[in-house]
């Protein structure tokens, strides 16, 4: 048998199992590619929200990478909650410095509001992260603090592509999961406009949606599939994934990785 696609994710951990380096693991693992980590932060999370968050030192976040990127190689990076200005620069450099496609995904906080990326590291994002992304793919509350520009409706997306495409992403992705009506996402690379379109499932399986979504394009990328394409694929993925999702805990539960699997859970 023939080695699948690697991806890396580089992201922290979510003790549910819903969002971050789970979720990505998951997502890789139904897309038909071979999923590395690269741990950034534990956090004690569940379906009510983030409980406590622990940073790992900048050498053992570097350590991990060089571990795999030397050794097994890698044909996309996604990057998750990177939690400190030294670890986004960090991580920064050492995609920089990696001939793969990067997803970036700006966390900043979950979807209950806990903080995972400090304040003062938004300055390393705008500056030294999203320039080596090839798309960055933020949600409006990111999208709000990264740029100032507040997305009400489907027609304050394009605003907020323009603005983040400033500090040098190829493409973006602004997530419209936020909005109201059906989950409409715009790709664009300034040039080229894509939206992606899908009906919003009114349940509470949306825990770990973002991540998803960025795996799922990492992944499609280490296929060498062109972005527009890697990202419809994506779309389609976490569509079907929230629409599947199942209850667990009292809150905001997770989105069902395995449902286009021949045998779903
Ligand atoms: N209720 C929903 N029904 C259908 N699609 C949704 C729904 N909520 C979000 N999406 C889609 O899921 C993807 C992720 O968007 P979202 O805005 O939820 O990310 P996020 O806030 O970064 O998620 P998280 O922080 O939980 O990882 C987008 O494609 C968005 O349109
Ligand atoms: C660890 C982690 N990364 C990312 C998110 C974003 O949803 C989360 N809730 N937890």
């Amino acid at each position: 048998m023939s080695a699948p696609p690697r991806v890396l994710t580089v992201a922290g951990s979510d003790s549910g199992g819903g969002a971050g380096i789970q979720a990505d693991l998951k997502t890789m693992l139904a897309l038909g590619v071979h999923g590395m980590s690269v741990l950034t932060a534990v956090t004690a999370q569940n379906s009510l929200g983030v409980q406590g968050a622990w940073e790992l030192p900048v050498e053992a976040v570097r350590a991990q990478y060089r571990s795999v990127v030397d050794d097994i190689g890698v044909q996309a990076v996604k990057t998750g909650m990177l939690s400190s200005a030294e670890l986004v620069e960090a991580v920064a450099d050492l995609i920089a410095g990696t001939d793969a496609p990067a997803v970036v995904d700006p966390v900043g906080v979950s979807k209950h509001g806990d903080p995972l990326l400090a304040a003062s590291a938004l300055d390393s994002v705008r500056t030294r992260l999203l320039p080596v992304a090839t798309v960055a793919t933020p949600n409006l509350d990111e999208v709000a603090q990264l740029t100032g520009v507040r997305v009400e409706a489907e027609d304050d997306l394009r605003r907020a592509a323009r603005a983040v495409l400033e500090f040098g992403p190829r493409w973006v992705v602004i997530k419209g999961g936020h909005l109201s009506g059906d989950a409409v996402d715009l790709l664009t690379d300034g040039s080229e406009e894509h939206w992606l379109r899908a009906p919003r499932h009114d349940n509470r399986h949306t825990h770990g949606t973002g991540c998803t979504l960025a795996s799922a394009i990492a992944s499609e990328l280490a296929k060498d599939h062109p972005v527009p394409e890697a990202v419809k694929t994506a779309k389609s993925y976490v569509t079907g994934a929230i629409a599947s999702g199942f209850a667990l805990g009292t809150g905001i539960g997770p989105v069902n990785h395995a449902w286009n699997l021949p045998r779903p859970r």
